[in-house]
Parts: C-alpha cells; structure tokens; sequence
C-alpha cells in the first residue's frame, strides 16, 4: 500500500494495494499492523455505509467530546471527499483538503480526530464506507456549513441534494471556539 500526503499535515490519503484477475479485484481495506507502520495509529470501533444519490452532500460533520478519526473509502462510484481542520490552534486551522474517492481509484483518506468531514456524490450513487475510532453519539455531533464561504471548499458543481440539519448548520467563524476540538499538536488529531 502507498501512503501519499495532502496539504494538511495529518491527513493522510491510502492507495492500498489492489491485486486484479479475471474474477475482479481483492485488497485490504484495513490491517491494523500494516496500518499502524504507515502511521496510522487509530484505534477503531465502528465501521458504517451509506448510499448516496448523485448530488447528495453529507456533512460536514464533527463529533466535539468523542471525536471520531475516520478512514474513508468509496466501494461503488464516485465522491469529491472533504476534511475540514477545526482544531483551534492549529496552525492549520480553517483549512480543507478536498480529494476524489472512488470505486476506480481505489483510494482511502484517513482524517484524525478533530476535523470537519464531508463529501459530495459525483456519481448516479455512491456506496461510502467507513472506520470510526469512536462510537456515534447524536448529542456530542456538530456540524458546519457545507457552502462556507469563509472556508471555501470548491465543490463539483452537482445540484446539492442535503439532508435538513445540514442545510442549516452554522458557518465555522460563528461557532463559539469552546464548541469546536482543540489542537494538541501534529500526530495526535485533536
Ligand atoms: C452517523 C450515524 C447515523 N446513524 C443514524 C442517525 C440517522 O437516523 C441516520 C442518518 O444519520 P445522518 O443523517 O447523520 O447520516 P450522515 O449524514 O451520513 O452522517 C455521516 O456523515 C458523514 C459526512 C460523516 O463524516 C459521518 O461521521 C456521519 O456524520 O443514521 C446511526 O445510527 N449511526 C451513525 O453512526
């Protein structure tokens, strides 16, 4: 597997390595050990999937107390993925990294706790799946405006089909900063 790096220190985007034949293709999405060389530390404790139709945009989302780091991958289609650094002190604070996921490119993007997440379906349905290394807690999620101009994430020009919290969550600049993850230095996330 290859580990490339992204403009945000920490983030991190896998290429595992895929062997093909006639029958398809095999890889390992996840070897804690092989991981864990590449400087992938997380412990793990849930996996989720969606599915998406074109256009749909999920996020971005946090979990503030629990955070969840997240390794994420795209089993059918296409998605434009976003991380969000919202650690406050970080000295990338407010900046994102947008990278393309999909079932061709066979890529994973690994975002450590304390980021904003989300992504936008590229594809007349995507199936999206990942590792969390924190349990889903509705009450400790935040979220924050996918269209934030003071962030600027340049999305694929999709008509955005969003669910009803997401469309009104609040731009990052409005939040309180004691409501958003605090940075303690790279290698750790939040
Ligand atoms: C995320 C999640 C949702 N649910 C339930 C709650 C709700 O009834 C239904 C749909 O939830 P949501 O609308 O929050 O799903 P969704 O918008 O897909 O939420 C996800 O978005 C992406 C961008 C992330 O980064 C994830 O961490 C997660 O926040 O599924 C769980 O039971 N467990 C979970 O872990």
């Amino acid at each position: 597997m290859k580990i490339l790096s992204t403009s945000i220190e920490d983030v991190k985007i896998v290429e595992p390595k895929r062997f093909g034949d006639q029958r398809g293709y095999f890889f390992e999405s996840w070897h804690r050990a092989k991981y864990k060389e590449a400087g992938i530390t997380s412990s793990f404790v849930q996996d989720n999937c969606s599915m998406s139709r074109y256009g749909t945009i999920r996020g971005l989302h946090f979990q503030l107390v629990h955070p969840q780091a997240k390794l994420v991958q795209v089993l059918k289609g296409s998605v434009y993925d976003v991380a969000v650094d919202i650690r406050v002190g970080s000295p990338t604070f407010g900046q994102w990294v947008g990278v393309e996921l999909s079932e061709e490119n066979g890529r994973q993007l690994y975002i450590p706790e304390g980021f904003a997440h989300g992504f936008c379906v590229a594809s007349e349905e995507a199936v999206f799946s990942y590792k969390c290394s924190d349990y889903y807690m509705p009450e400790d999620e935040g979220g924050i405006l996918w269209s934030d101009p003071g962030i600027g994430i340049e999305w694929p020009n999709v008509e955005s089909v969003l669910s009803d919290k997401d469309q009104v969550y609040p731009c990052l600049a409005d939040i309180e900063p004691s409501r958003l993850p605090k940075y303690s230095g790279s290698g750790g996330g939040a």
